[in-house]
């Protein structure tokens, strides 16, 4: 074994494909997106490779990797737009695995939600038609079949892991109840109509994976007239805020590193550390130099999918406290309907004041930061994009323009940032 490996680490650069994003911890971790191409150099260990991406070098964990095929650098010798826009053998390839599924279930904040959602609509529930989209494991149909009494949970699931949801459903008892279809949910056929449509389809900053598009289509297709969806609403919130410990790991950490002035490398740091934004940042009430305000709602009953090309909100903020402006943070909150005529509603908030969630909340970055003082207004707008080519990604734009409340200065200062997640 020992004689294979050191062979391995001898051997020749190769291609392989990351499966799913990957955030690098410590400063020698190499951070990725599913679908990135890395070259690996070597194989210290089997768990952790010397790889780079685009250039820059850095260590990757080995299980996010799939080596590049022949047959694929063939095809990509003939025709690069064979890619499929959706990369769906990336993306239900990850859902296929464990790890997503496990970070979800270990979210309590977002599990217990939809638990909650189907306790408090236990009465309701009893002999309706649910459809759980994208059901994963099959947890909120397990919910639905342990705490109430529906008629049938259509549980959905395009990746590998509906073969498993079948055992578990089965292994809980609940068959009777529970009917797990594998495929996509804009191309399965129901029996019937349903009267209650279930999804966790969030992404990080709501949107992301585009999963929602799958969620309107079953809507338009299968939900029937008076039906409803859960989530029922959504939100896009947002708040100017500090970043000082990001920005001083980033970007001041090359000022005076070990005595020595290595400031010319802050235009990469900038371009490394502050393009694209941070997701899984956790912000601290305190970073917030405004009230966060709501950007972007979501109606789920009225919502189409050509309205989620481009999403546009407004903002004006006024300063309460004098900081240094880093840059925005945004989360969201999904809200459930009750099934029962002015019962009241569940709500499902990730954002600094709220449990921790496995989305935790997005940062993004400015350029430079700025100081401001209290009384100062921070005002402007956000839109979000989807890419035309790769219809789970978007690029998040930016726009303020800062006003001073101190009268002698009438520096108004204004920027505009485009972030791209992650194309
Ligand atoms: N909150 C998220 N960001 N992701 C959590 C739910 C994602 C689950 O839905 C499945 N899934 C996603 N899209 C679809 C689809 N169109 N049809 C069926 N299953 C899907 C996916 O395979 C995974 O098991």
């Amino acid at each position: 074994m020992e004689a294979e490996k050191e062979d391995e680490d001898e051997a020749s650069p190769e291609e392989y494909v990351a499966l799913s994003d990957f955030i690098g911890g410590g400063s020698d971790q190499l951070s990725f997106s599913s679908g990135d191409r890395l070259v690996v150099h070597s194989k210290p260990s089997a768990e952790w490779w010397w790889a780079a991406l685009q250039g820059v070098p850095g260590y990757v964990p080995a299980s996010y990797l799939r080596l590049v095929t022949a047959e694929e650098e063939e095809e990509e010798e003939e025709d690069v737009s064979s890619e499929d826009p959706w990369q769906d053998e990336e993306y239900f390839g990850s859902y296929g695995t464990l790890r997503l599924h496990l970070e979800m279930l270990s979210d309590k904040s977002r599990t217990e939600t939809y638990r909650q959602v189907i306790l408090s609509n236990s009465a309701s529930l009893k002999n309706k038609v649910v459809m759980d989209l994208g059901c994963g494991t099959g947890i909120i149909s397990l919910f639905c079949a342990q705490l109430a009494q529906p008629s049938v949970v259509y549980a959905v699931e395009a990746s590998s892991m509906a073969d498993y949801t079948r055992q578990l459903v089965k292994q809980n008892g609940c068959e009777e109840v529970v009917t797990v279809l594998q495929g996509r949910a804009e191309e399965i056929e129901l029996p019937e109509q349903v009267d209650v449509l279930v999804s966790e389809w969030m992404g990080n900053c709501l949107l992301f994976e585009f999963m929602v598009e799958s969620v309107l289509q079953a809507r338009d297709r299968w939900l029937r007239d008076g039906g409803v969806m859960w989530p029922s609403s959504a939100a896009l919130t947002l708040v100017p805020c500090q970043a000082d410990s990001y920005y001083t790991e980033k970007m001041a950490f090359w000022e005076r590193p070990y005595g020595l002035d290595f400031t010319p490398l802050q235009p990469l740091a900038q371009q490394e550390f502050f393009t694209k934004p941070k997701f899984s940042h956790l912000i601290e009430p305190d970073d917030c130099l405004t009230t966060p305000c709501d950007v972007i709602c979501l109606d789920m009953y009225t919502l189409q999918v050509r309205d989620l090309e481009e999403m546009k909100g407004q903002f004006h903020f006024c300063v309460e406290k004098s900081g240094v402006f880093h840059g925005f943070t945004a989360w969201f909150t999904v809200h459930f309907e009750s099934l029962e005529a002015g019962g009241a509603a569940v709500e499902l908030n990730t954002g600094p004041d709220s449990e921790p969630t496995h989305w935790k909340q997005t940062l993004f970055m400015l350029d430079r930061p700025v100081s401001v003082c209290a009384g100062d207004s921070i005002s402007g707008s956000i839109v979000l994009h989807r890419n035309p080519v790769w219809r789970r990604h978007m690029t998040v734009t930016l726009q303020w323009s800062i006003n001073s409340s101190t009268e002698d200065t009438d520096n108004c200062q204004a920027g505009t940032k485009s972030f791209p997640m992650w194309r």
